[in-house]
């Protein structure tokens, strides 16, 4: 019989880059290593400047490392691999300003494919994000959060086994981000894909996510691998309201600010 496939969707082993910029060199990965299973959601949390993009630009073939290797689905990354999804926080300028909801969305499709599939593709990646009546609009009529809407369907549409999304939902007002948080839960299952999400912010690694990855400050490294026990269906008042979750937001904090974990309460104090 044959055995279920392990090969890690993502492995990144002893990662290094540096910026070497007018004489001056800036370590931003040195020796960083990473697996992420398949159907998994990785957030990884990290202060800012650390180094968390030039790891997804890695990921994503976007950025040659200086040492080190990644592999996708077990294949070594060398240019942008398929079955890949990216989701930028840039919503604004990922989008074609002059072109339809539709056409931005169908923009991202591979150029072989044909009309119809084409179509149904982009129909359906719509429908998934709540923007079926919208495809005729333009960019510029909608709202940041529908824009950020349009920029998830164009990944969607390639029908990615990985999305990489680097703080997708940092531009956003606060209601407008757990609607997109909710929406990439949903459309995580509905796609069946692994998804590693870049973020600072605490809460909404955790909410997200199967499995939170602290990084140290420059040059990143792993400081923790949190497990995330909060079950499938979350909701944003319960589930942030729960005692795991309170428990992972703490020591997620503690572990940002100076790699120390935090020990578990005692129960009379939840
Ligand atoms: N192309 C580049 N040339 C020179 N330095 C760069 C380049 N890209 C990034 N850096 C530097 O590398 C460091 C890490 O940047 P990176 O964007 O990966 O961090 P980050 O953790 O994603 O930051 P933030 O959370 O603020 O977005 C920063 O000091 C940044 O200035």
């Amino acid at each position: 019989m044959k055995g279920a496939d392990v090969t890690p969707m993502v492995e990144v082993t002893d990662l290094a880059v540096a910026f070497r910029e007018a004489g001056h060199t800036t370590t931003v990965l040195d020796g960083l290593s990473l697996r992420v299973a398949r159907d998994e959601v990785v957030c990884l949390l990290g202060p800012s400047g650390c180094g968390k993009s030039t790891l997804l630009r890695c990921l994503a073939g976007l950025r040659a490392p200086d040492r080190g290797e990644v592999r996708l689905r077990g294949e070594p990354v060398a240019g942008v691999p398929d079955g890949l999804g990216v989701v930028f926080q840039d919503y604004g300028r990922s989008l074609l300003p002059w072109s339809t909801v539709a056409r931005n969305v169908d923009f991202g499709l591979p150029a072989d494919l044909d009309r119809a599939t084409r179509r149904a593709r982009t129909a359906q990646a719509l429908e998934a994000v709540g923007l079926a009546d919208a495809a005729a609009r333009r960019p510029g009529q909608l709202s940041g959060g529908m824009q950020q809407r349009v920029a998830i369907a164009r990944a969607l549409a390639r029908r990615p086994d990985l999305l990489l999304m680097d703080e997708p939902f940092a531009s956003v007002d606060a209601l407008t981000r757990a609607d997109l948080e909710d929406l990439l839960l949903r459309v995580r299952r509905e796609y069946a894909m692994t998804v590693v999400l870049v973020t600072h912010d605490i809460d909404e690694s955790i909410y997200l996510s199967d499995r939170v990855v602290v990084l140290s400050p420059r040059p990143a490294a792993v400081v923790a691998d949190l497990a995330v026990d909060l079950g499938g269906d979350r909701d944003q008042i319960t589930t942030r309201e729960s005692h795991a979750f309170v428990h992972l937001r703490a020591r997620a904090a503690s572990l940002l600010r100076d790699g120390s974990d935090a020990p578990e309460p005692a129960q009379d104090t939840v």
